[in-house]
């Protein structure tokens, strides 16, 4: 035996080496001439690789590791195995520290092992005892653990590492050894290059692993994901023959722990969420019986892994996707720990990159914030991030590219990956998801800006460092509406006020999207002015006139018709060059649609489903493809049929509109327009209901000249002069680009004289409507947006008012209402309870109700699936209108009752016979 392998036995007590790797690290330190780099996994054994020759070697090992509590470990383990080693660290009692010190001064200390922090080594105090060692030659090795903290763009960067990097200048002629778990090859040579490591000898466990498959799966492109996962579990785990085994899903959020755990194991697989969420006991059964093969999967958020070590992991599936392709190959080499064929799986999805990207920036620029700077280190999240992306979204071997990213030979894959084992279908997945979706690259969304692509300016400081393990704690825990809602209030207030003091407001600070917001790219700022608050309105425009256009048979509104609007918002978005273009072509879109749309032949103000579904059939076969894009104008399509069509946005539903359209129905429905004054009063509603989104200075000539209002219209890129809320862009008639030049002049027109030429109707309009109407906005709506006005509104609201007429119209326009649900509750209010008193609303009218009552609930994961979703709204809306003429109003209201009490009872919609008792019970 040779003394190494002795010394291995006597002072550790293990009868060979654990690896191939560690014995040759162990002799190649011991050799001495050369500086070593072990690179190994975590609990592969790496501090043998100096304990083992420090005990050999004449002299002191020097041993410089991050942690205090790290190296009370690791010296409490030594001194258990009776190796002469000590700490010097701040946490000492003075005695103790005068002992070790002695003993370092002695001739021939005892002490074989000294651990130390990057900080102490540097520190005034250590230096006469460190100098003394060196010029003694008392120095057997320098071991630096952990190095990857050497590194910038490790996670864990440490500064004073760095300066171990003229430690090792002064330690001429001592061999250091550098240890870090499996680390990216850029980490790797940033830690040679630091340490000055002199082309040292490297030992690295190899990490392909051939008995782990890898797959990505595209979850936005299958039917029933679920289904999906379940039979992959299936197989996974062996079918029903299977010996026993076992798998891991990881999720980023509490919900999808419960969802998939559910899903699965209602689908016949028997799976337990895991994550902080859980009570303690809860959590600790569902490892134990994971640990123990009563439950089989175990469907967990990544704090659930560290310390678990089963063999039998036979599959380990990200459901969302990691934060890193070096975390993935962590997280993933659970399974086969025994050796035998296990699969790894990504179900990657678009929509979840862009979130986590998202939530990746945000982080780090929380953390500038809170430093006041930014720093090299601050890009390496985001790269960690983009090779977990561009892993997903190749063409090649993913074994090949897990090895290259750890600075590893290509190797053998041997088709232990969906690529090499058939490359055609990855490139068929990644064709049919581009079709999917017309984004291309994986940074797109989000392109760096700046000089590491972030504004530091733009979001709240953080709390703690990058804190990704907060992910998967918090991404599920929203704050509610109301608290956003409470938030986007507070924070124009106090914008406002600021510039009510005059104060220098030089830059708009940018609003970042919500976790749940839908948009595509919603963290650019690459249009100025546009917020994310605008886009969002604008999308909901988009996605109601799709859900009104396909109809509510297919109550299309809560998924398809989202999808559909949010590419096209993001088509327009990508393709605008500044806020009033972009909103240009979002009106363009709107009117497109609009003038196309509705219940085309029929002027009845009533309609069955059948009807509808019959116009709505007419209307997919003219117009395939894009709906919105594909216009057909319709000359004869009446008033009364547009407004009975459900094309209701907030603005539709505004006064101006309300009494037109009662007036419309009531007394000439079947009153033709010319094809141009249908334009201009659809350009009105449109340009009226996105510009009071906006919170736009609308110009009324009459306010201009009197100066009561805002005088000059805002320049693209000017500063804000105007003391209006700054969350929103401005339209303006001079600055409106040319292709709607012709609309926004109707616009004016409109808004300055809402006269008999342009909009017919209104001046059969009863007055005591308007009146009421009137006061109802003064009434029940200026309240929520009484902190939002500037003096000058405030002013303007007190001053007499014009003639009725103009002043309602005026009130519509200067109304700044931030929020689209609260302004849609607001004008729905105005609605229901003055013009359509009497119209009964269609069956297609209460869907588009019920759909958006019960839209929230839904995006909070209310329901077990969309179908029951799509079935309960469905429900609903017969419910509320079989055999009742109910108008909006009390439909709206009625919902609402039906909708809370039902979720007052449960938790979560499970199954359609969670609703069976509402017929007779709430009605
Ligand atoms: N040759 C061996 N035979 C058996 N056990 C070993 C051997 N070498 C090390 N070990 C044990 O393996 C465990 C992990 O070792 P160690 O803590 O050195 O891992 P590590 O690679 O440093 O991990 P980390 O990255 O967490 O620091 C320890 O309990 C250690 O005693
Ligand atoms: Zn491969």
């Amino acid at each position: 035996m040779s003394a190494v392998h002795r010394a291995l036995q006597t002072h550790f007590g293990f009868d060979k080496f654990r690896s191939q790797q560690q014995e040759d690290a162990v002799k190649a330190v011991l050799k001495g001439d050369r500086d070593v780099f072990v690179l190994m996994p975590t609990g592969a054994g790496k501090s043998l690789c100096y304990q083992l020759p420090a005990l050999l070697a004449s002299g002191i090992t020097l041993v410089i590791s991050p942690l205090i509590a790290l190296i009370q470990d690791q010296v409490e383990h030594l001194k258990a195995l009776n190796v002469p080693a000590r700490s010097i660290n701040s946490k000492l009692p003075s005695a103790e520290r005068r002992e070790i010190l002695a003993d370092l001064e002695s001739e021939s200390p005892r002490l074989k092992l000294l651990y130390i922090t990057p900080e102490m080594v540097a520190s005034p105090s250590f230096q006469p005892c460190l100098n003394s060692l060196c010029a003694r030659g008392l120095l057997a090795y320098l071991a630096v653990d952990e190095a990857h903290c050497v590194s910038q763009w490790g996670h864990d960067f440490r500064p004073d590492y760095l300066k171990l990097g003229d430690l090792r200048s002064r330690l001429q002629g001592v061999p250091c050894v550098a240890l870090t778990a499996t680390a990216p090859k850029r980490v790797q040579e940033d830690i040679e290059r630091s340490l000055k490591l002199r082309s040292p000898l490297v030992f690295a466990t190899p990490v392909f692993r051939k008995n782990l498959k890898y797959d990505v799966i595209f979850r936005d492109l299958l039917p029933d994901p679920y289904v999906h996962l379940f039979a992959f579990a299936k197989e996974a785990l062996g079918g029903n023959t299977a010996e026993k085994g076992c798998g891991i899903v990881y999720c980023r959020t509490r919900e999808s722990c419960e969802e998939v755990a559910h899903k699965l194991t209602k689908l016949g697989i028997l799976a337990k969420p895991y994550h902080a969420g859980l009570k303690a006991g809860d959590r600790t059964e569902s490892q134990t019986d994971w640990m123990a093969d009563k439950v089989p999967v175990i469907v967990a958020t990544i704090s659930f892994g560290m310390g678990v070590d089963k063999a039998n992991v036979r599959f380990v599936v990200h459901w969302n996707l990691a934060k890193s392709l070096a975390s993935y190959y962590q997280e993933s080499g659970r399974a086969g720990r025994d050796g035998l064929p296990s699969s790894c799986r990504i179900y990657y999805s678009p929509k979840d990159r862009d979130q986590l990207n998202f939530l990746i920036r945000k982080e780090i620029a929380r953390k500038q914030e809170k430093r006041g700077s930014e720093k090299e280190q601050d890009k390496a999240p985001i790269l960690d991030f983009e090779a977990m992306v561009a892993f997903c979204e190749q063409e090649g071997c993913r074994h090949a590219t897990i090895s290259q990213f750890f600075g590893n030979q290509k190797p053998n894959c041997a088709g232990a990956c969906d690529f090499c084992r058939d490359p055609k279908i990855v490139r068929a997945q990644l064709a049919r998801a581009a079709a999917l979706s017309t984004r291309t690259g994986p940074a797109q969304s989000t392109a760096p800006r700046g000089p590491f692509g972030f504004d530091p300016e733009l979001y709240a400081g953080g709390k703690k460092g990058y804190g990704f393990e907060r992910y998967d704690e918090e991404w599920g825990n929203e704050e509610d509406d109301s608290e956003k809602r409470k938030k986007v209030f507070g924070d124009l207030f106090k914008k406002q006020m600021s510039l009510r003091k005059g104060s220098d407001v030089a830059k708009e600070k940018f609003v970042p999207p919500d976790a749940d917001c839908m948009l595509k790219d919603a963290s650019s700022q690459r249009i100025p002015k546009l917020t994310v608050k605008s886009r969002e309105h604008c999308l909901s425009l988009l996605q109601e006139c799709l859900t009104n256009h396909r109809g509510a048979a297919e109550l299309s509104y809560s998924s398809d018709t989202i999808d559909q609007a949010v590419e096209i918002e993001h088509e327009i978005f990508r393709a605008s060059k500044s806020a009033n273009l972009y909103k240009a072509a979002v009106l363009k879109r709107l009117k497109r649609k609009r003038i196309g749309a509705g219940f085309r032949g029929s002027s009845s103000l009533f309609q069955t489903a059948g009807d509808f579904l019959k116009n709505s059939q007419k209307e997919t076969d003219k117009t395939p493809g894009d709906p919105i894009c594909e216009e057909k104008e319709e000359v004869e399509t009446g008033k009364a049929q547009k407004m009975k069509s459900g094309l209701a946005t907030p603005a539709d539903s505004s006064p101006i509109k309300a009494k037109t359209s009662t007036t419309s129905s009531l007394s000439s429905p079947s009153k033709k327009l010319t094809k141009k004054q249908q334009k201009l009063a659809e350009a009105a509603k449109d340009m009226r209901c996105i510009s009071q989104y906006f919170g736009k200075k609308q110009v009324d000539t009459t306010q201009t000249k009197t100066g009561s209002a805002i005088s000059e219209p805002e320049e693209e890129g000017s500063e804000n002069r105007s003391p209006l809320p700054n969350d929103t862009d401005f339209i303006t008639i001079n600055s409106m680009p040319t292709d709607v030049e012709n609309t926004s002049e109707n616009v004016t027109a409109v808004h300055m004289s809402p006269s008999a030429e342009e909009m017919p109707n209104q001046d059969e309009t009863p007055m005591d409507t308007e009146i009421t109407s009137n006061q109802d906005v003064q009434g029940e709506n200026h309240e929520p947006d009484a902190q939002q006005k500037s003096p000058k509104q405030s002013h303007e609201d007190r001053t007499p008012s014009p003639p009725v007429k103009r002043s309602r119209a005026l009130k519509d326009i200067k109304r700044v209402t931030f929020d689209p649900v609260v302004q849609e509750t607001q004008f729905e209010a105005v609605n229901g309870d003055t013009t359509e008193i009497k119209k009964p609303v269609t069956l297609k009218e209460a869907a588009d109700i019920v759909v958006r009552c019960l839209d929230p609930f839904y995006k909070k994961g209310k329901f077990a699936t969309k179908d029951l979703f799509k079935s309960f709204a469905r429900f609903l809306s017969h419910l509320l209108t079989e055999g009742k003429t109910a108008n909006r109003g009390q439909v709206k209201m009625e919902a609402k009752r039906l909708i809370k009490g039902f979720f007052s009872r449960i938790q979560r919609c499970e199954s359609e016979t969670d609703w069976k008792h509402l017929k007779v019970e709430d009605r």
